[in-house]
């Protein structure tokens, strides 16, 4: 990436607080672009998205889809806007920096990207928990800590189990399916209790027996209280579970549309195409 990409507009933290919000919104991206050199990837785009919604992200190949989880994530620096997330304790809109992995996970903010990035050779238990393994005490007290093993294995299996799986915590990852891959590493984005999971095309490489226990993945997240947002490329996962769909084409938000019933496949594919403008 050149500097050019990785410039931002600088943000100023100390007068971070918008006004409170009378609606349920736990995210507000204000005004966002990402331009990487010459080609624009995003170009103001305003979303709020709502506490506890599953928000589904559609757009044909190279709307802009990728770059705004990457933007949420942390993983690349907006070029400009601003991002607001509610304040658990003062129910305020607080202003939030988005310019590393680390801000957007202290934000609450957990992303399970595409390739997972599982360390297929190891057990379940340590891609849960891998670079955030818990220790005990050994023989020696604190002298001689070590990785506690058995908390790992039984904290992966609630976690597991929190959305609707059973796999052996000390199963080889690369000896699991595609969708019990993707519960492990939605599982590891459980473990820091974030508030906002996004899912980057969950789907993709799973069976459709496993797409469906995905399906039901998604639906078990937002019952126990989690906002969801994700992308596929999908749009009958769009009907099944999404509460509501925004649409980018050429790196414009050009619809939000609720799923209750009104939507029409033709339509939203239309806006996805730009048949309908
Ligand atoms: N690192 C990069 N450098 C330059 N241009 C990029 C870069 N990443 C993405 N783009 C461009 O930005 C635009 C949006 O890409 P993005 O990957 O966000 O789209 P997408 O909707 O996720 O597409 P797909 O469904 O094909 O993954 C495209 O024109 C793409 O070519």
């Amino acid at each position: 990436m050149s500097k050019a990409d990785e410039s931002t507009v600088s943000t100023d933290v100390s007068t971070a607080t918008a006004s409170k919000t009378d609606d349920d919104t736990i995210l507000s991206v204000e005004n966002v672009s990402k331009h990487y050199g010459g080609v624009v990837a995003l170009e103001d785009v305003s979303l709020s998205i709502k506490e506890n919604e599953v928000l589904s992200i559609v757009g044909d190949n190279g709307a802009g889809k990728s770059t705004f989880i990457k933007l949420l994530s942390g993983v690349i620096p907006a070029t400009s806007g601003q991002f607001y997330m509610r304040d658990e304790e003062t129910d305020e809109m607080e202003h939030i920096v988005l310019e590393s992995p680390s801000m957007a996970k202290r934000a609450g903010i957990e992303t399970v990207f595409q390739d997972m990035s599982l360390s297929m050779q190891h057990d379940v238990a340590s891609n849960v928990f891998m670079g955030r393994e818990p220790l005990k005490d050994g023989i020696s007290g604190k002298l001689f800590r070590r990785i506690d093993r058995e908390y790992m294995e039984q904290r992966s299996i609630e976690a597991l189990d929190e959305i609707g799986f059973e796999i052996d915590p000390r199963a080889i990852t690369e000896e699991l399916s595609g969708g019990q891959q993707q519960a492990v590493a939605v599982a590891r984005a459980l473990i820091s209790d974030p508030r906002i999971v996004i899912l980057d095309e969950p789907t993709a490489e799973v069976s459709v027996e496993g797409s469906q226990k995905i399906l039901d993945l998604i639906e078990e997240l937002q019952a126990s209280g989690k906002t969801v947002i994700f992308i596929t490329h999908n749009l009958q996962e769009v009907f099944d579970v999404a509460d509501r769909v925004a649409v980018l084409r050429s790196g414009n938000l050009v619809a939000e549309l609720d799923n209750d019933g009104t939507i029409d496949r033709e339509d939203l594919v239309g806006r996805m195409t730009g048949a309908i403008q």
